[in-house]
């Protein structure tokens, strides 16, 4: 399997089953995309999703498919032959389908959720070929920390990125001054000092990291 990441906003994603594993898919694509969930009761009140009571039978599914036009569906009943008819017409209209009662035997479109550490727009995402989704979330928990303001560092080398192209640099040498700055312990020291400024006082306008980038760049560009 390929990971790859997927634009849902402005779409919507259909989730069956409205317990433990169908509201923590919900909770995964709300982030994003417009989810609706159908089930026969909720373990979770999900202020992010609309949630619709309803028992499902196989006969309902092409209506429930044609009311909402999912780019992605979500089987996590505890029912499995019905969770094998929602795949089976997902299949039919070419939609992505994430069956959660199953590792393997996948079909073409099906896709699997992965354990996912995200601050502002970084992602890391990790899966096991289906095989040990605890594994995943042990992994998940280890990297958390790696990704701590990891989108202050993204969004500080996003700028210096931009004026080197600007100022015209040729791309080696723009690659190596990029390079040193995000592997520069002193700007992510810096970063993390003006972000918990910045959570206490709100009003925080960090220059250090800034200053130490522009640095560090200016040395990579008298070097090379
Ligand atoms: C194939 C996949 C399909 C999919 O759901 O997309 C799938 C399938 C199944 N999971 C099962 C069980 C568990 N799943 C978890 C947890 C997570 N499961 C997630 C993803 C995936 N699970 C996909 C593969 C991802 C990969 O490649 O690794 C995570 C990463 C993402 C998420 O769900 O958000 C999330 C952690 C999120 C986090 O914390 O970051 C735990 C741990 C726990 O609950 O503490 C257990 C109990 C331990 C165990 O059984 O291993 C069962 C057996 C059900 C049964 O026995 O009835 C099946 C079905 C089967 O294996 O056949
Ligand atoms: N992928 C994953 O991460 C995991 C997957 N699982 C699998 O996912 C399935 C669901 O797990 P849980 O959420 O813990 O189970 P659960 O029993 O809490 O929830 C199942 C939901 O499906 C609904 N449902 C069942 N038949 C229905 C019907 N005909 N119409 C409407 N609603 C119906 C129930 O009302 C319930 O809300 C399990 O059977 C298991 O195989 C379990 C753990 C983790």
């Amino acid at each position: 399997m390929l990971p790859l990441f997927h634009d849902f906003a402005d779409e919507t994603v259909l989730v069956f089953g409205g317990g433990r594993v169908g509201c923590r898919k919900a909770r995964f694509f709300a982030q994003e995309a417009d989810v609706i969930v159908v089930g026969a009761a909720f373990v979770d009140e999900l202020r992010v999703a609309a949630q619709i009571k309803a028992h499902l039978s196989p006969d309902d599914l092409p209506g429930w498919f044609d009311r909402a036009s999912p780019a992605l569906v979500v089987a996590a009943t505890d029912d499995g032959a019905l969770n094998e008819t929602i795949e089976k017409e997902a299949e039919k209209r070419n939609i992505l389908v994430n069956r959660a009662d199953r590792h393997g035997n996948r079909g073409v479109g099906s896709v699997v959720v992965p354990a996912t550490v995200r601050d502002g727009e970084v992602v890391a995402a990790v899966g096991t070929g289906g095989r040990s989704p605890a594994l995943s979330k042990y992994l998940r928990q280890r990297i958390e920390p790696l990704l701590s303001r990891a989108d202050a560092m993204a969004e500080l080398t996003a700028e210096v990125r931009q004026e080197l192209k600007n100022e015209g640099v040729p791309a080696n040498v723009r690659r190596n001054a990029i390079r040193a700055v995000v592997e520069s312990e002193s700007v992510w020291d810096a970063i993390e000092h003006e972000q918990s400024e910045r959570d206490s006082c709100g009003d925080f306008v960090g220059i250090t990291a800034r200053a130490k980038a522009e640095r560090i760049v200016a040395d990579v560009l008298n070097r090379d």
